[in-house]
């Protein structure tokens, strides 16, 4: 049922466009104020209250700029949902103080506009029963999330983005190098959001074969497809109330993207061989380690999924940015992987010190395999920087072996000949080194041919999507920079 109270302001320089929502939306039950310019938007704002804007931010009159400074002045803000032809997605921080809860893209459909406006004036509802957050200090912000280890300021302000949209019902888009830490900053939004009581549940696009996804995600009915023995619910209904969190999004097939869409923006969605709508309260938490703009400019990402999910778009530091939470990371696994018996006290100062040089381009989750190799290698009391890879130690001292031989393989012809020799600086290289980085040239030789695509490229090389995916990011090779 449509409150009578609830006060809509639509701001937007298209007249035919603004009259029709205008009109349509009073046929709905809603008092609706229609303006055309940021200036008048403002005084409206400053003078009445409403309970949601509808806009398209990029009007006469810089109204982002307006709604951030009216913000510095400690006003409240309005939940506003952007409705644009021409987008672009604001950095979480921005989106935050601007209120942002949602992208529609024009052409908009009516009815997707007012299932829009219900969610989120039913969601603005709830919130306002719940205590608001609170401006945090540096020293709170550092011991906010216990388990999330880090003291810089890119990690600081990710712990603050992550305070001030936990609450929400918000979608959160999470990119960033692979290990960085998106599925631990997912979760904690999900632990510290009312929906902690129900499930977190981790759909991995790259874990499932393309023909099963469907099911997997909507559920099926019994007999809708061979092997479907029984009625099985999706993953999506098991964590109704609580969190989805969609992991490679990047790799979501293009057929799928547009079911995806409705469940996300209607949360309803239809089982494989069904004819019933299954309706979900599920909030999207989505991350992806590709660049999701440029998958859309190359028109393998659609673009209206990217800014439903996108609407807080989280970018993780790598871990080569954070400086010495490198070592405070390095110091809390070793005491989190130590085994009782172990000798191991804690690290050199030329140990901390090649720590530091490294460049991590598996970040946090090479630091841990690190540290647990250390572990079982060095006799203690310290872990030094004998215990360490060679392409770690040597980083800070001549250059990394390892890196100066992917630099070599890198620069040899697509197809090198056998007898295509090591430069001498090479031959200290170390067998598991010279591996890796032979592995290395496979795997770009590999993405060359196939132009990015993952699915043929595991193929040829006999491994499964996942199998090549795992390869794939322990060079942090990005295949989507082979496409196109
Ligand atoms: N700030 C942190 N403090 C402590 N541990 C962390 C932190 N960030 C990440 N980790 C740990 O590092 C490992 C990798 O993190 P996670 O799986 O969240 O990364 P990811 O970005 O999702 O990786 P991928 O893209 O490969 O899926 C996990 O074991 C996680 O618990």
């Amino acid at each position: 049922m449509t409150n009578p109270t609830q006060k809509i302001l639509v701001a937007d320089d298209e007249p035919l466009y603004l009259r029709t929502t205008g009109d349509l939306l009073r046929k709905a039950g809603y008092a609706c104020v229609c303006v055309s310019n940021a200036t008048e938007a403002m005084r409206r704002l400053r003078e009445e209250s409403f309970d949601l804007v509808l806009s398209d931010l990029s009007m006469p009159g810089n109204f982002k700029l307006e709604l951030l400074h009216d913000q510095r002045n400690h006003r409240p803000t309005v939940p506003i949902v952007v409705i644009t032809g021409v987008p672009t997605l604001p950095s979480a921080i921005e989106s935050i103080r601007l209120g942002i809860t949602d992208y529609l893209l024009k052409p908009v459909k009516f009815e997707d506009l007012l299932a829009c406006v219900r969610r989120v004036l039913a969601s603005a509802e709830n919130k306002s029963t719940r205590p608001p957050v609170p401006v945090r200090g540096r020293d709170e912000l550092e011991t906010l999330f216990p388990h999330m280890i880090g003291k810089s300021e890119p990690m600081l302000e990710l712990f603050e983005i992550i305070d001030r949209v936990a609450p929400t019902d918000t979608n959160v888009l999470i990119t960033g190098e692979s290990g960085t830490g998106k599925e631990i900053v997912a979760s904690t939004i999900h632990s510290h959001s009312h929906r902690s009581d129900g499930k977190f549940q981790v759909i991995d696009c790259t874990a499932v074969p393309e023909s099963l996804f469907e099911s997997m995600l909507f559920g099926h009915k019994r007999g809708s497809f061979t092997g479907a023995v029984g009625e099985a619910e999706g993953l999506l209904k098991q964590c109704d109330g609580g969190t989805a969190f969609i992991d490679e999004l990047g790799e979501l097939p293009v057929a799928l993207q547009a079911k995806l869409l409705r469940a996300v923006q209607e949360q309803t969605f239809i089982p494989v061989g069904s004819h019933t709508p299954v309706t979900v309260d599920t909030r999207f938490v989505c991350a992806t380690n590709r660049d999701l703009e440029m998958e859309v400019a190359a028109g393998r990402f659609r673009q209206d999924l990217y800014y439903r999910l996108g609407v807080i778009h989280i970018e993780m530091p790598p871990l080569r940015n954070r400086g010495n939470d490198i070592l405070l990371l390095a110091d809390a696994l070793l005491d989190s992987l130590r085994p009782p018996n172990s000798a191991v006290e804690g690290f050199s100062d030329d140990a901390r010190e090649a720590l530091l040089q490294y460049d991590w381009p598996g970040n946090i989750r090479e630091l841990r395999n690190l540290i647990e190799r250390a572990l079982t290698l060095a006799p203690g009391p310290l872990v030094t920087t004998a215990d360490l890879p060679g392409k770690v130690h040597s980083s800070s001292a001549s250059g990394s072996h390892f890196s100066v031989l992917r630099e070599h393989v890198s620069s040899l012809d697509a197809s090198p000949s056998p007898t295509a020799t090591l430069p001498a600086a090479l031959s200290n290289a170390s067998r598991e080194e010279a591996m890796e980085a032979a592995e290395y040239q496979y795997l770009v030789g590999l993405m060359e041919i196939h132009a990015g695509n993952v699915s043929e490229a595991a193929r040829q090389a006999g491994l499964s999507r996942q199998g090549l995916h795992k390869l794939l990011k322990k060079h942090d090779i990005n295949a989507a920079q082979f496409r196109s």
